[in-house]
């Protein structure tokens, strides 16, 4: 398995190719590109029913196997991959990622049941494991740096505690995520651990992260930078392989699936159109948003511009500039390097971008789209529990709203991804009227532990100076 970058032209792909451990221990490549697979692993309908019934860990080695490419040895990936999934000690249902009905033909994914109780589990609980492991043997440690609007950074700080290898720095919007979010960040106290709530939103830490992977100069001589956001492809990874779960559990590959996904950095819905990619029948994929709807704008009008950010009362897709697009305009322009890294400059410098015409409708066929502001999320979250008796958190709650203002066919069976518990955003289960479950056993005197978190400006060189004063290594 070799990756190539979004950003090089196919001549330079062939030089530029890397392995998956290369591809693990890095962030953005060096032509400011992100990395994908030169091609997708593909399953046969048949190579697909013969995944029915399987156990998720094994699911998840069968679907990962191939993105690694034998770089870490059959029996230590499966070992890692059981170890993240486990029943036992990572995650709290028997089934690892459940299915819940809704509706006749609807249905929700619970993607919640890790240790910090939002998707983000599902692919850092391995990230972290696949970090220690390939350090360790190389006898190498590395930083670790990431962004946050509330969620990647407690489930990478999880998936990272442990390791000696890894120091880990971690910046979220100064008061802009729920206080459960920022405590499970902020009361793990490990010597290996660094918060900081940066004054500015999550697109100025995103673009921190971004500019220090960009010019690694701060760093100490050879200090290797990992990324746990999902411009790291091993995130994406690890996230198609609930695609694959649902899909199997609803009739694939003899029957289309479509999903709705809460979207913010589109790394989620870009796993499933990756699933889709491999093989697995998706009818359609809904990009919900809330009312930083940059995406929905592109889909709906190829309208995709900047604008100002939105606090919203689902605080972890408050992102103006999502990641991942990058990876699917790539594809969309028949991956052409050159003119992919010419559209990003467009946006770059004018913070607008339209895609080819063409183009667009190709992808448009995939692809719906469905905006809700708070006020919609507030009574999606109550109808659904008047209805149902099911308590969904405000980010899912977008992903039923899609599902219930577009016209999906009746027949495709439809899945919304439950990105987060909702006892994580009391505030917006509130609002709906309702009353906020209590915190799991685990977390049950989250809100009276210690906590330990710097803030600084938004200031690149003030940061990477704290880095640098902070690092073990
Ligand atoms: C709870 C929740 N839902 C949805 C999203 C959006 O997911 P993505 O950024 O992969 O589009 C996020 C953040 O990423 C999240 O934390
Ligand atoms: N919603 C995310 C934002 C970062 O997204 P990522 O998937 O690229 O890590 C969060 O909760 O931090």
């Amino acid at each position: 398995m070799k990756y190539i970058t979004t950003r090089s032209s196919t001549s330079e792909m062939k030089g530029e190719a890397k392995g998956f451990q290369d591809v693990l221990l890095t962030g953005l490549a060096s032509d400011g590109g992100l990395y994908v697979p030169a091609e997708l692993p593909q399953f046969s309908k048949e190579d697909i029913r013969q995944l029915r019934g399987l156990p998720y860990n094994e699911l998840a080695y069968t679907i990962i196997k191939p993105f690694v490419g034998g770089e870490i040895d059959d029996a230590t990936l499966k070992q890692l991959i059981d170890d993240s999934y486990s029943t036992t000690d990572t995650f709290s249902h028997n089934a690892v990622a459940p299915l819940h009905q809704i509706g006749s033909n609807e249905w929700i994914m619970e993607l919640f049941h890790g240790p910090t109780l939002a998707f983000k589990d599902f692919a850092l609980q391995l990230l972290g494991r696949l970090l220690n492991h390939v350090l360790t043997e190389r006898g190498e440690k590395a930083i670790v740096l990431g962004a946050t609007s509330g969620d990647t950074g407690s489930a990478a700080i999880e998936g990272c505690r442990h390791s000696d290898a890894l120091d880990i720095f971690i910046l979220h919007p100064y008061q802009r995520v729920s206080e459960v979010q920022r405590r499970q960040m902020t009361s793990v106290l490990a010597d290996n651990v660094n918060n900081i709530a940066v004054k500015g939103n999550f697109d100025d830490c995103q673009a921190m992260v971004k500019q220090s992977f960009a010019n690694q100069s701060f760093l100490p001589d050879n200090t290797r930078l990992v990324a746990v956001n999902s411009i790291n492809w091993a995130r994406i990874m690890a996230q198609v392989v609930y695609y694959f779960y649902a899909a199997l559990l609803l009739g694939a590959p003899d029957r289309e699936i479509a999903f709705s996904v809460p979207t913010g950095n589109f790394g989620d819905i870009f796993a499933g159109y990756i699933a889709r990619g491999m093989g697995l029948p998706i009818g359609k994929l809904v990009v919900a948003t809330n009312q930083n709807d940059i995406l929905h704008r592109f889909f709906k009008d190829n309208d995709y511009r900047k604008q100002q950010l939105e606090h919203t009362l689902s605080p972890s897709m408050d992102i103006m500039v999502s990641s991942n697009f990058e990876r699917l305009l790539f594809d969309m322009l028949g991956r052409d390097g050159n003119r992919l890294a010419q559209l990003m400059e467009t946006f770059q410098a004018t913070g607008k971008l339209q895609a080819p015409e063409a183009d667009w409708l190709e992808i448009k066929a995939l692809f719906e789209s469905c905006r809700t502001d708070d006020t919609g999320t507030c009574s999606t979250i109550a109808q659904l529990h008047r209805e149902t008796g099911y308590l969904a958190d405000p980010h899912t709650a977008t992903g039923v709203r899609a599902l219930q203002e577009l016209n999906l066919a009746p027949r495709t069976p439809k899945v919304v991804l439950a990105t987060a518990h909702p006892v994580k955003f009391p505030e917006a289960v509130e609002k709906a009227g309702l009353q906020s479950p209590s915190l799991p056993p685990h977390m049950s005197d989250l809100l009276q532990r210690e906590e330990r978190y710097s803030v600084l400006e938004n200031d690149l060189p003030e940061l990477q100076a704290f880095i640098r004063q902070q690092t073990r290594h």
